[in-house]
């Protein structure tokens, strides 16, 4: 094994097509398919329990799917677990730590597992100690560590041997604000020169600002995949408000519009950005002076809770 970037075969990515996996009478994921694209940032979302943390364990080779393929820039985890390795880099939800060793120790030995020559896996610890903000920490022990700083370690453990793919399973809980926004730049960034990333989180607003493509996964099924910029035709809310109360009401009812009162505001509910637009021109002539005209919800949400409406 070494720390190269690997070359990739054929298409690269992330394939997985009708993937199925129970544990005994429980079925974790019942059909899952999905494409994570190199040089894309793809969010996987979904309810507690979809199945997303089975599927990525799938995908890290830690489990086996019962049917169905996945193929990581061609290669299947399956039959070729050492080569996926190779490949991945694998930040799972919550994970253990050797609490005896320093933040740079660790990582020392991660290098050392990667098979990486001991200057290398030295000089590329300290590449990723800088790109995930813990050189100040290297030599604390890593049991003293606070949550957000062992997330901040994983990610680092999972950049080490310069994976083309990156799985992370909820990289952004225990996160202060601003480590999040870091966070946010680095998979940005790693995108942009070619890696894969798949990302599970709950924070939809985050991923609207980091993802490229959203799948959203509920009961164990893929239920739907979109582009975020393709997310804005969704039906969604707007909230209104204006220094004359009623005549925006007046303007709303004349404009045919679904309203109801949301305290000092008002809530419409409306098809998509064109309708918002025009809407909010008749609001400006009609003299209601009109203070705040906004979704109540991002893209993302939108389509989030639209799709899993039914499941609820
Ligand atoms: N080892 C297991 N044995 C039995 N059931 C399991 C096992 N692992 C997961 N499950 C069940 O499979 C379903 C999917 O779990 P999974 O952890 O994949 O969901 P998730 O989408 O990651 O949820 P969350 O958003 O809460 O993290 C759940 O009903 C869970 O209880």
């Amino acid at each position: 094994m070494t720390s190269d970037v690997v070359p990739q075969q054929g298409g690269g990515g992330i394939v997985v097509e009708g993937v199925r996996r129970a544990f005994g009478a429980v079925v974790a994921v019942e059909d899952i398919s999905l494409t994570a694209r190199p040089g894309e940032v793809t969010a996987l979302i979904g309810p507690n329990g979809a199945g997303k943390t089975t599927l990525m364990l799938m995908l890290a080779t830690l489990l086996v799917p019962d049917r169905g393929t996945i193929t990581i820039d061609g290669v299947d985890p399956a039959s070729d677990p050492r080569e996926v390795r190779r490949r991945i880099g694998w930040m799972p939800d919550g994970f253990g730590t050797w609490d005896a060793l320093t933040v740079r120790e660790v990582l020392h030995t991660i290098g050392a597992a990667y098979d990486m020559p001991s200057h290398e896996a030295r000089s590329r610890t300290e590449e990723v100690l800088a790109q995930v903000h813990l050189e100040d920490l290297a030599d604390r022990r890593a049991r003293v560590l606070s949550r957000g700083q062992k997330q901040r370690l994983g990610m680092a453990r999972a950049l080490l041997h310069r994976p083309t793919t990156l799985i992370l399973d909820e990289p952004a809980s225990g996160l202060d604000p601003r480590s999040r926004i870091e966070l946010r730049d680095l998979l940005r960034s790693l995108a942009a020169s070619g890696t894969t990333v798949l990302v599970s989180s709950h924070i939809l607003t985050e991923l609207q600002e980091m993802a490229d493509r959203a799948v959203i996964v509920a009961g164990g099924r893929t239920i739907e995949t979109q582009t975020v910029e393709g997310a804005a035709p969704v039906a969604r809310t707007w909230r209104v408000t204006a220094l004359d109360r009623q005549r925006l009401v007046a303007a709303l009812s004349e404009a045919g519009a679904a309203w109801r009162d949301a305290g000092i505001a008002v809530d419409v509910e409306l098809a998509g950005d064109p309708e918002a637009a025009t809407l909010l021109e008749r609001l400006a002539a009609s003299g209601a002076r009109v203070t705040a005209y906004a979704p109540l919800h991002g893209e993302m949400e939108a389509a989030y809770l639209a799709a899993t409406e039914e499941r609820r």
